[in-house]
């Protein structure tokens, strides 16, 4: 089997070209540390996402195994009846909640930093705009960007570095979370309820998904603690670094082409083909992992038992057999919908519609309130192997 390096300077310089080659070349390979498998091109990612005797979610989507079958780390049928517990409060109709929310904290973070003139956009609204919705969402306090800026970046530094370094930003994040809940629970208490339900989300406690899952039952009893950590950790992280560099990647595809940028200015609503095009192109999230259940014979390789597996959605995202003109940014494509920039099958994203309706809002009061803005430096990546997220991004405005 082919060994491939995601780590040189080569690979991490041009993302689309390694797993371009990936797809057309070999698209089963080992890493070159021995720790995982590659899979690329779309048929083959999708086996590994709907294909859960060979593949699964038990031991998590990171390269170093956690958490063995707790909430978000299980395989169908069970983790079915789990996600039922928040599948139609974070659906199209469900994060409706949130617009108003999104408008405000969008436009408070401009007022921020307009007046600079010129800065490092991902610290100034691609990071902002996202930590307070999500922390709204969550029913945290907005006020806490600084900690959350923390949280987040030590997260994807522990992932390029040491994943299990991961482990001790979590117990900081966990005794946060575990004030919140006691937070909710007091309120619960005060208002002389015994027995939480959904009832009383929205309106004893806040409309949040931390209230929810406070207050849910699932298979007759309520979550235990670990349960819900582990369900808030993953929104939390699932949702702050991917939704800014959606944001910022929609606007570097745009101010490099001068033309879309005065046409999207000219028609706003043109911003949502812009966001469906970039989450196709540059999908925040280009891969994740999965564990081997048995072996697997997959593009004449076997991919044994025990492994782990990093599923490449960068390739399959551009893959021609499916896409027209697979690496061209096109605002009026046909073929976009088959992209799986939030997965697919059974823990297809739960966040894919806050995301969308979060850019679709601030990128609208972006591009009213900037509409002079400009790249002034090269946009710079974290060298993570399965996340495409914008470390700096240079910019001036008017
Ligand atoms: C552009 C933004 C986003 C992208 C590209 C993205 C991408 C993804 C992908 C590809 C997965 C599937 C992982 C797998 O199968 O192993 C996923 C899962 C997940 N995402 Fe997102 N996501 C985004 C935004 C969000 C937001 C805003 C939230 C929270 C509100 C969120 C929460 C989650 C959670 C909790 C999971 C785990 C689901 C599960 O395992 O069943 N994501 N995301």
């Amino acid at each position: 089997m082919r060994t491939v390096d995601p780590t040189t300077p080569e690979a991490m310089a041009d993302r689309p070209r390694f797993h371009g080659d990936l797809r057309d070349n070999s698209p089963v390979a080992q890493s070159a540390d021995g720790q995982y498998y590659y899979v690329a091109g779309y048929d083959n990612v999708r086996q590994v996402l709907e294909d859960h005797s060979h593949f699964s979610k038990n031991w998590g989507s990171q390269l170093a195994p956690m958490e063995h079958l707790v909430a978000l780390n299980q395989d169908p049928p069970d983790f079915n009846d789990f996600k039922r517990l928040y599948n139609s409060y974070m659906s199209p109709a469900g994060v409706k909640r949130w617009s108003a929310d999104c408008a405000r904290i969008a436009e408070e973070v401009i007022d921020d930093f307009e007046s600079l003139g010129s800065g490092d956009l991902q610290a100034l609204f691609g990071k902002p705009v996202p930590a307070k919705v999500t922390a709204r969402a969550l029913g945290f306090p907005e006020d806490r960007v600084d900690m959350y800026r923390r949280w987040t970046d030590s997260f994807l530094d522990a992932m390029i570095r040491a994943p299990d370094v991961q482990k001790q930003v979590m117990d900081e994040m966990y005794a946060f979370f575990d004030e919140q809940f006691e937070l909710k629970r007091q309120q619960l208490r005060d208002a002389g309820i015994e027995t939480p339900g959904r009832e009383h989300v929205g309106t004893v406690i806040d409309d949040s998904l931390t209230s929810l899952l406070l207050t849910s039952q699932y298979r007759g009893r309520y979550l235990t603690d670990e349960e819900v950590r582990r369900t808030i950790r993953g929104f939390f992280i699932g949702g702050v670094d991917t939704t800014g560099a959606l944001m910022l990647n929609t606007l570097q595809h745009l101010l490099k082409r001068p033309e879309l940028w005065e046409q999207v200015k000219a028609n706003p609503d043109l911003v949502d083909a812009a966001i469906e095009e970039t989450l196709r192109i540059d999908p925040p999230a280009m891969g994740m992992f999965r564990g081997v259940v048995k072996d697997v014979e997959m593009a004449g390789e076997v991919i044994p038992k025990d492994g782990r597996v990093l599923f490449s959605v960068l390739s399959a995202n551009r893959d021609p057999n499916v896409f027209k003109d697979p690496d061209s940014f096109r605002l009026d494509r046909k073929d976009g919908n088959r992209h799986i920039a939030f997965g697919t099958g059974a823990h297809f994203c739960p966040g894919a519609w806050t995301a969308r309706m979060e850019a679709a809002i601030a990128l609208r009061i972006f591009i009213r309130r900037l509409p002079k803005l400009r790249l002034n430096g090269p946009v710079e990546y974290f060298p993570t192997i399965n996340f495409l997220i914008v470390r700096h991004f240079p910019a001036a405005w008017d």
